[in-house]
């Protein structure tokens, strides 16, 4: 089986990420798409960060009921920041027969070079990159990867988190289901 593996913080889940993983899982060769939910994203600033027992449940339900996509929590007993070419090297030992490969915008791709063990990864994963505005793939260092003309849409876990903090709606902007349980534990106010 083909498991491709979209990383995030997930700070909250939103709908962007979801039309990524579910049209990654249904037009491409991938068979199921995990969400592996980051602690500690090494690039990113902690300080904004729901706990991650909280967003992993928030994605938990994002997926809800769809079969191909599955959240995980790998990450959580692994050395933080959190690392992907660590989290790779793991999952392919604890699954061998599984074929492993990464998902990520084109924005995140641009930086793979600033990523740990950036040659090892490449060498090893197949990536699936999906293009996102203003960041076209200029360069693919030579790794093994397809670009797949996902929909997309102008939404950020950021942009949400902001507008929560200002006491503005973000509905529809994150699953039904999310927006719920985000208001009723007032999360990120
Ligand atoms: N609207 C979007 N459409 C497609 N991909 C997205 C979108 N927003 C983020 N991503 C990608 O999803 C992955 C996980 O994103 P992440 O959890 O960091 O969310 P984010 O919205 O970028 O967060 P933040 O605004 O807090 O930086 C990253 O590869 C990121 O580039
Ligand atoms: O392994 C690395 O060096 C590395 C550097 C930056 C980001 N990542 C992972 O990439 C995922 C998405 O990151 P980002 O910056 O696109 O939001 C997240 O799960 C991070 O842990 C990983």
């Amino acid at each position: 089986m083909k498991i491709g593996l979209y990383f995030g913080s997930f700070n909250p889940v939103h709908t962007g990420h979801m039309i990524i993983a579910n049209y990654m899982a249904y037009n491409t060769d991938l068979d199921k798409v995990w969400l592996i939910v980051s602690p500690h994203n090494p690039l990113k600033e902690s300080a904004s960060l729901l706990n991650e027992h909280h967003r992993l449940h928030l994605t938990e339900v994002a997926v809800d009921g769809e079969p191909k996509l599955r959240v995980s929590n790998i990450e959580f007993s692994l050395p933080r920041p959190s690392f992907t070419i660590d989290t790779l090297t793991y999952l392919t030992e604890k699954f061998p027969t599984q074929q492993f490969a990464v998902i990520m915008g084109s924005d995140s791709f641009q930086n793979i070079p600033r990523w740990k063990n950036y040659r090892q990864l490449l060498d090893n994963y197949e990536i699936y990159i999906y293009n996102r505005s203003q960041h076209p793939v200029t360069d693919t260092f030579g790794a093994n990867c397809r670009i797949v003309d996902a929909p997309l849409l102008e939404l950020s876990s950021s942009r949400i988190r902001q507008l929560i903090k200002e006491g503005k709606s973000a509905r529809y902007m994150v699953p039904d289901a999310v927006w719920k349980y985000i208001q009723e534990n007032n999360y990120y106010k």
